[in-house]
């Protein structure tokens, strides 16, 4: 091990570039740029339903009321011309949150809802085909505002707007984001207009291209990234309070603590409440292990020798800093292996094909930095390698971080494998925190001997 002065030194100097290169929690503006990206990149990753095997907590607003739920898309009794859209999506049947939301959402009156689930579980779909199912596609003004919080995620919204309503041309959309300048006064005739919280505030108010007195939805989506500034809060509460006391509000948030709720409270009045309550991630079924290094080339060559020993379909190998990413990715290849290496520079769009990629088994080791993937889920990975072991911004363990790269749901419950890197006395220290936090001891494995790491695969 290396000596605990210098090692500590490395680790913090390590640990402070990765804060400021990889743009971590430092500021509000990266926040939200932190969250929009995750967001987009799961929505962009998402191309099919995720399926979650918790149930769905309703919790209504008149208890008295009957609860509705649908297991078909002909129950909803929607216009042929949506039902055929729907269908021409290659949706058979409501998701597990669809069943519930889309029955309130349709309801005679309208009714308020807030909804959470985690992303790829159909709220957009959802949310959609009530705006489809609301407009009077005789009157052509707008009727459904959406807002979301960028341009990006706007655009992504819009795209399914225009594929479920392909069948049904009468309905139009408007796009109220930076760069779609309209005249003061210009009268719009789409019905949907999906935005940005600031030009949909312009267009209500200083331009008046859109009349807030005859919306009869309004959405508000991805709640949680548009909390995290605070101008598009008051943004969005400004644009509620334009709009009609009858106006439906729906507001959709795929985490719900406790700043989303109060948020969401001020935003949608007497709501019925859905939530689909995400898998718990536990250690149980992991098998964890911790190496003795003096440094990054010995970690290198233990990994190597774990290579050597045990036949790995598919890893992922955590690093703290971007450099230490692209270092050990460029090692690996020239081991021969066919590495994909995720990096703080890349687009949204670059870092969503390296993943789609590697879910579909074209890269068979995947290096990243943590700020890289958080909140993706990989789940089919069986081993997952912590070159630097996580901490926050203090230097203590991130044990939720720690539990989300290697804990399995148990849907996903098969065994795993985790090997923990440690080159000083400080991410020793890291390791011992983690065993305290999980109640879980991490055995010690040395990578000379190959027998041994032949057992750890067994
Ligand atoms: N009922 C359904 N049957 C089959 N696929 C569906 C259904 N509803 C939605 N999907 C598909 O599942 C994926 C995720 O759906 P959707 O985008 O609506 O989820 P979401 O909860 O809004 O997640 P995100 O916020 O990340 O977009 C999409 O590819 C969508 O086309």
């Amino acid at each position: 091990m290396a000596t605990d002065s210098w090692a500590l030194a490395v680790d913090k100097q390590e640990a402070s570039k990765f804060m400021s290169s990889d743009r971590s929690f430092t500021c509000h503006s990266c926040l939200l740029e932190d969250k929009a990206a995750q967001s987009l990149l799961n929505k962009m990753i998402h191309t099919s339903l995720v399926n979650t095997t918790n149930q769905v907590e309703v919790l209504q607003r008149d208890p008295n009321s009957p609860l509705y739920s649908v297991k078909t898309f002909e129950e909803l009794r929607l216009k042929d011309k949506l039902l055929k859209g729907v269908y021409d999506m290659g949706f058979n049947r409501p998701s597990k949150i669809q069943e519930n939301a889309l029955p309130m959402m349709l309801a005679e009156p309208p009714q308020n809802l807030i909804a959470q689930s985690q992303s790829g579980t159909g709220k957009t779909a959802a949310f959609v085909l009530a705006m489809l199912s609301h407009v009077d596609p005789t009157n052509k003004w707008a009727q459904c505002l959406c807002i979301a919080p960028t341009y990006e995620l706007a655009l992504q919204t819009g795209k399914v707007i225009e594929q479920m309503g392909k069948f049904y041309p009468e309905v139009k959309l408007a796009y109220a984001i930076r760069g779609n300048k309209l005249d003061r006064g210009a009268k719009l005739q789409e019905q949907i207009v999906i935005g940005t919280p600031g030009t949909v505030l312009d267009w209500c108010s200083k331009l008046k291209i859109i009349n807030p007195k005859k919306i009869s939805v309004f959405v508000l989506d991805e709640a949680d990234v548009m909390i995290a500034t605070q101008g598009h809060q008051d943004q969005s509460i400004r644009i509620q309070r334009m709009l009609p006391k009858e106006c439906q509000m729906l507001l959709f948030s795929a985490t719900f603590e406790d700043s989303v709720w109060k948020f969401a409270e001020r935003v949608v009045p007497d709501p019925n409440i859905i939530k689909l309550k995400r898998e718990e991630e536990t250690l149980d079924t992991i098998k964890q292990y911790y190496v003795l290094c003096s440094d990054k080339e010995e970690k290198f060559t233990a990994l190597c020798n774990i290579y050597g020993a045990i036949t790995i379909a598919q890893a992922m190998i955590f690093c703290h800093t971007r450099r230490t990413a692209g270092w050990l990715a460029a090692e690996l290849t020239k081991e021969g292996h066919v590495v994909a290496l995720l990096s703080g520079e890349m687009t949204v769009e670059q870092r969503a094909t390296i993943i789609e990629r590697f879910r579909e088994g074209k890269e068979k080791v995947l290096v990243t930095t943590n700020v890289c993937s958080r909140g993706i889920d990989v789940e089919q990975v069986s081993v997952v390698i912590n070159f630097d072991l996580p901490m926050d911004k203090d230097g203590n363990a991130d044990n939720e971080t720690y539990l989300h790269r290697i804990g399995r749901t148990g849907r996903f419950g098969k065994r795993g494998l985790a090997v923990n890197m440690i080159d000083s006395k400080h991410s020793m220290n890291i390791l011992n925190q983690i065993e305290e936090h999980f109640n879980k001891k991490i055995n010690k494995l040395d990578t000379d001997d190959l027998d041994e790491i032949e057992k750890i695969s067994n």
